[in-house]
């Protein structure tokens, strides 16, 4: 079992060790679903990751999986291997998110929590104040995504984490906490699973159930159809043609200003001192230092580079509160009721407990920031232009950058009622920075053609 179970986590798109030498060392079912239909059972199994031969480096997978007595033909696509059962016998073996039997157990689970016998470790939350519809079916989201999101209908949407660690997961308690607090720019939390271990005293945040927003458009979408508009245009500016985005641009400075807000009121707010300052600059010129080393080409800025980080020495405190962590356009959605922001899991890369810890909110600002200087350059890049064309293209990709990147910091700092001063100034700069260098790395592993579209960015002023 265990090596048909590993050949398919291999593939699998949220698997993070793709080019690691690792083993699967063990699978843990965790819990059934209950009610299932004779023939059907449905389950939540751990499976452990070790890497490399020292075995320090382990990880945890969720795996839903629906165990049917005979072959699903509709399920093919997501068979994972036949193995035995205890009470089915030889059992076909399926990615239990594509099947929506199965997903109807799980939303039924969170619709009536069920006992806790029958439950066994799994608990079920729900918010008040939502009745989801039982009778929707269930479509698996088919996006390049690092979880699984299940959507039932028009009403709910279900992400399903597939890397999981004990504590608390913070697109849960941050959606938790502006929902409760009324937010109108994120989709309501409606509830979450948690897996909760006894022995250990530990609990396992395993999926979120949050409002669908059905309709809304994706931000980098949208992004980069009024960069095609203006590229059509060539002789016209940006806010002289149609689909000018700095309105959006001004709303979205506005959607943040008012989620940190939110954030700020009811999450720790903290100042940290000059040591703590001093701290997170030598962080950012050690990344640049690893950085170099990856792509040769940061080499020509780290002059210039340094001086950045090294301004921060100069601030003798900053104020920190929770962030998003990792804010871009591809994390807003454009609703009819304004702008969304999702998936607040903070940068993958960090480990759980630091995604909680209060951060500036300039990072989210700059994040946003390189986002828009994005866009352009990937139309421009993309856009088959000749050389002519794309002098005139690089001019008008400076343009959209410049003019939807003032509209939203404008927006944000009168919004929060920040003076963009020196302190501001130097953290924001430093963010850029940050942002950039780890955007470098970034394009070179995982989109080598897109490399050029940071390195320009530092070639440029701000
Ligand atoms: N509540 C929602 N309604 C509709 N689409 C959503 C919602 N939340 C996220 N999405 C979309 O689902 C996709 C994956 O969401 P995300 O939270 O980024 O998942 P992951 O953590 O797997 O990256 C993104 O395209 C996002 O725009
Ligand atoms: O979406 P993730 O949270 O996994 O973030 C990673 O992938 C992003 C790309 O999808 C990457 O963002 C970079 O490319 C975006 C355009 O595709 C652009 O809007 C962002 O500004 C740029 O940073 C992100 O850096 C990476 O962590």
């Amino acid at each position: 079992m265990n090596e048909e179970l590993r050949s398919w986590i291999a593939e699998a798109r949220w698997f993070g060790g793709k080019g690691r030498d690792w083993e699967l060392t063990a699978v843990r079912r965790v819990g059934e679903l209950p009610d299932a239909p004779d023939g059907l059972r449905v389950t939540i199994e751990l499976a452990e990751v070790v890497y490399g031969g020292d075995h320090s480096d382990t990880e945890l997978y969720q795996l839903p999986l629906a165990y049917y007595r005979e072959p699903q033909d509709r399920l093919a696509h997501a068979l994972v291997g036949e193995w035995h059962d205890e009470e089915l016998g030889q059992a076909y073996v399926y990615d239990a998110v594509h099947d929506r039997e199965s997903m109807a157990l799980w939303l039924r689970a969170f619709a009536a929590p069920p006992t806790s016998t029958a439950r066994g470790l799994l608990d079920f939350h729900s918010l008040a104040g939502h009745d989801l519809d039982l009778e929707a079916h269930s479509t698996l989201f088919s996006g390049e995504q690092s979880n699984s999101s299940v959507a039932f209908g028009e009403d709910a949407l279900m992400k399903v984490f597939r890397k999981v660690t004990p504590g608390v997961n913070p697109d849960i308690a941050i959606h938790q906490v502006l929902t409760e607090a009324g937010s109108t720019h994120v989709a309501a939390l409606y509830g979450w699973l948690d897996l909760v271990d006894d022995e250990t005293n530990t609990t396992i945040q395993l999926a979120m159930l949050q409002q669908f927003l059905r309709t809304a458009s994706d931000g980098w979408d949208l992004a980069l159809a009024s960069v095609r508009n203006l590229f059509a245009e060539a002789d016209l500016h940006a806010d002289e043609v149609g689909g000018d985005f700095a309105g959006e641009a001004a709303r979205l400075g506005v959607a943040l200003a008012e989620v940190h807000a939110d954030l700020a009121e009811h999450f720790p707010l903290e100042q940290r001192d000059a040591a703590v300052v001093d701290a997170l600059a030598t962080a950012m010129e050690q990344r640049l230092t690893a950085a170099i080393d990856i792509v040769p080409d940061l080499a020509i800025h780290e002059a210039a580079l340094r001086e950045t980080y090294g301004r921060l020495r100069g601030l003798d405190h900053i104020d920190v509160q929770q962030v998003h962590g990792d804010l871009h356009l591809g994390q807003t959605l454009r609703t009819s009721k304004g702008w969304k922001i999702v998936d607040f899991e903070g940068e993958p890369a960090k480990p759980l407990a630091e995604r909680l810890e209060p951060d500036s909110a300039w990072r989210d600002v700059a994040g946003m920031m390189r986002s828009f200087d994005y866009a352009p350059r990937v139309v421009a890049l993309s856009g088959g232009y000749d050389a002519e064309e794309s002098d005139q293209r690089t001019y008008r990709a400076a343009e959209w950058s410049a003019r939807n990147r003032t509209a939203f910091l404008d927006a944000y700092t009168s919004s929060r009622g920040v003076d963009a001063d020196r302190t501001a100034e130097v953290l924001l700069d430093a963010y850029l920075a940050d942002k950039v260098v780890y955007e470098a790395v970034y394009e070179a592993r995982n989109r080598p053609g897109w490399l050029s579209i940071p390195l320009a960015a530092l070639g440029e002023t701000r």
